[in-house]
């Protein structure tokens, strides 16, 4: 967008200026001459024939090149001077610049073009009479006063439609419409990966997506799981190939790309990147942290870390929870160990929560990320909009540190991204991939620009619609809501004042019989007043959720709202 208007040089400009008025000069010129002409026929004519004197042709000839002449020299001055100006000579008053250089010279010029006439009278006293020399002096004074007012005349014209050349104002604003900025998004964002949303239509038995381990086909069957939801079959075969040399850097030296999924609540996300990653680390040999998944809350975490520990059971691979659930002291024991060689992990996956991780990052003797190939930040849009304690540039940070520093094995290197030269190709090295997960994922590319995403790919999921066309033939229209609500569930909304709220509440609850309902408040204090409210009317078993109460008490009613016993 510009800023400024730069006042630029235009001496070429200029030139084509002094062209016109070089033109001009010389359409006047030639404009004169035949004025004067003109007159000396009809003064001829007049005279009875008698032909002009050489003298006179010559005295014409003379005033039409000097009024030329003047002309061209005074353009520029009378279009400064301006009609004014000219229209107070025309009636005769002095002008502000009546005394002007210039006009001096016209009445010079006036007088000596009258001395000229009065001598070539004087010659000519011998063939006309008294009277004719009156009328011709009447005549000539007629002429000045019309030649004065023809070139004004002329130029006046020339004001009131000046060609376009002139109208050129140095330095002045061109008045164009500015155009508007229209968004710009990077390739990856505009041009995703489509996904079907209607989970239901679009099951991909488990035995159709290619690359999962039997091992893991297994695990999911013995869990209920026959077919994979529409999200989980494109993401889960991307993540393997992205990680087809295990966790070092791919063929070529090569890093794998970021992955980013935007797909609605409740379509499988959890799975798509829990289900590859075990994959990948199946045949891990020594216990290193690999994966790091990062969530907003406690209870997102935990859910997370179930479904960790259902698909790693058996394998040897260790899911660590870190949250701040359980002492520090604890969880330290949970994730290191001291030996007599040094610190050795005790977790190859990682659940945490921001502010508890970067804790342990900066708190934990022996907490090392040097191995860490996989960073997952899953509700990535509420990771996004709280940066809480700058986490991600500690984790990056961590997972950089110079390998000695950290205490850990020299076998495979670690160097900041950067080109592919030989002498990044001579150590393994393990990259660190970075995979987002969210239900919306921001389009703001701004926002994204913190995650120091490398060449990313996205997959988001689209509503396709059966569209009838004009000759009758129907065919899939894909639409890409923002905002769409999981299958199954159906969206109403009541307009109520605020003091209504409760009521409607119980209404709900009493009336209607709703049962296992879950009510969201804007604050742990809204919460608190509503649950007081509620026991306080009696007949519904309410409880209370918030970060007021500690994690064990919320972790009951969790489980006491899942078994039915809590009705609100
Ligand atoms: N392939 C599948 N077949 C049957 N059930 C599945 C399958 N994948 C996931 N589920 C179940 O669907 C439910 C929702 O899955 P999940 O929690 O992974 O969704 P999500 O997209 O991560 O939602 P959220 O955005 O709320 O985290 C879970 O109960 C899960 O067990």
């Amino acid at each position: 967008m510009a800023l400024f208007a730069v006042s630029r040089y235009a001496g070429e400009e200029e030139d084509a200026d002094d062209e016109a008025q070089e033109e001009r000069a010389r359409v006047l010129l030639e404009r004169l001459r035949e004025q004067a002409k003109a007159r000396q026929l009809r003064r001829q004519q007049e005279l009875g024939g008698a032909g002009p004197g050489p003298e006179d042709e010559a005295a014409e000839g003379k005033k039409s090149a000097e009024s030329a002449a003047e002309g061209r020299g005074g353009l520029r001055k009378e279009r400064e001077g301006g009609s004014a100006v000219l229209k107070r000579r025309r009636d005769g008053e002095p002008g502000p610049g009546a005394d002007s250089e210039g006009d001096t010279e016209q009445r010079e010029d006036r007088s000596n073009l009258k001395k000229k006439s009065s001598k070539k009278k004087k010659r000519d006293e011998g063939t006309e009479g008294a009277e004719a020399r009156k009328k011709e002096n009447s005549e000539r004074a007629e002429g000045n006063q019309s030649t004065e007012e023809e070139l004004p005349s002329a130029d006046l014209g020339e004001e009131a439609h000046p060609p376009a050349s002139s109208l050129a104002v140095l330095g002045d604003y061109d008045k164009k419409p500015v155009q508007k900025v229209q968004p710009f998004l990077p390739h990856w964002l505009a041009q995703p990966k489509l996904v079907q949303k209607r989970i239901k239509e679009n099951l991909i038995p488990i035995r159709d997506v290619p690359g999962i381990h039997p091992r893991l086909l297994k695990k999911l069957q013995m869990n209920g799981i026959e077919s994979f939801f529409p999200v989980q079959a494109e993401v889960i075969p991307a993540v393997l190939q992205s990680a087809s040399n295990g966790y070092l850097l791919g063929q070529g030296g090569y890093r794998p790309k970021d992955i980013c999924v935007s797909a609605p609540t409740g379509s499988g996300k959890t799975l798509s990147f829990v289900i590859p990653i075990v994959q990948v680390l199946l045949d891990r040999v020594v216990c290193q942290v690999r994966a790091l998944v990062v969530l907003p809350t406690k209870e997102l975490a935990q859910q997370v870390s179930k479904v960790f520990n259902i698909y790693t059971d058996g394998t040897g691979l260790k899911v660590v929870l870190i949250t701040g659930q359980k002492s520090f002291a604890k969880e330290q024991e949970m994730l290191v160990q001291k030996k007599v060689t040094g610190y050795c992990s005790l977790a190859d996956i990682i659940v945490a929560t921001p502010g508890r991780l970067a804790d342990h990052i900066s708190k934990t003797p022996g907490f090392s990320l040097t191995q860490l190939r996989f960073l997952i930040i899953d509700e990535a849009d509420r990771m996004i909009d709280d940066m809480h304690q700058n986490w991600l540039n500690q984790v990056v940070k961590a997972a950089f540190q110079a390998e000695n520093e950290a205490g850990s094995s020299t076998l495979f290197q670690r160097t900041k991204p950067g080109p592919v030269t030989a002498a990044s190709c001579c150590y393994p090295q393990i990259p660190l991939q970075k995979l987002l997960f969210s239900a919306t994922l921001t389009q703001d590319p701004e926002k994204l620009q913190q995650l120091g995403l490398f060449q990313p790919r996205l997959f988001t999921s689209v509503y396709s619609e059966k569209k009838t066309l004009t000759d009758g033939t129907e065919t899939d229209q894909d639409s890409e809501e923002k905002y769409t609500l999981p299958e199954g569930l159906l969206q109403s909304y009541v307009p109520c004042d605020l003091n209504s709220k409760p009521l409607l509440l119980l209404h709900f609850m009493l009336t209607k019989k709703f049962t296992r309902v879950l009510c969201f408040t804007n604050s742990r204090e809204a919460s608190h007043r509503l649950f007081l409210l509620v026991q306080a009317f009696g007949g519904i078993t309410v409880a209370e959720f918030s970060s007021r109460l500690p994690p064990n008490e919320r972790q009951r009613t969790m489980k006491e709202f899942e078994q039915g016993k809590i009705q609100l």
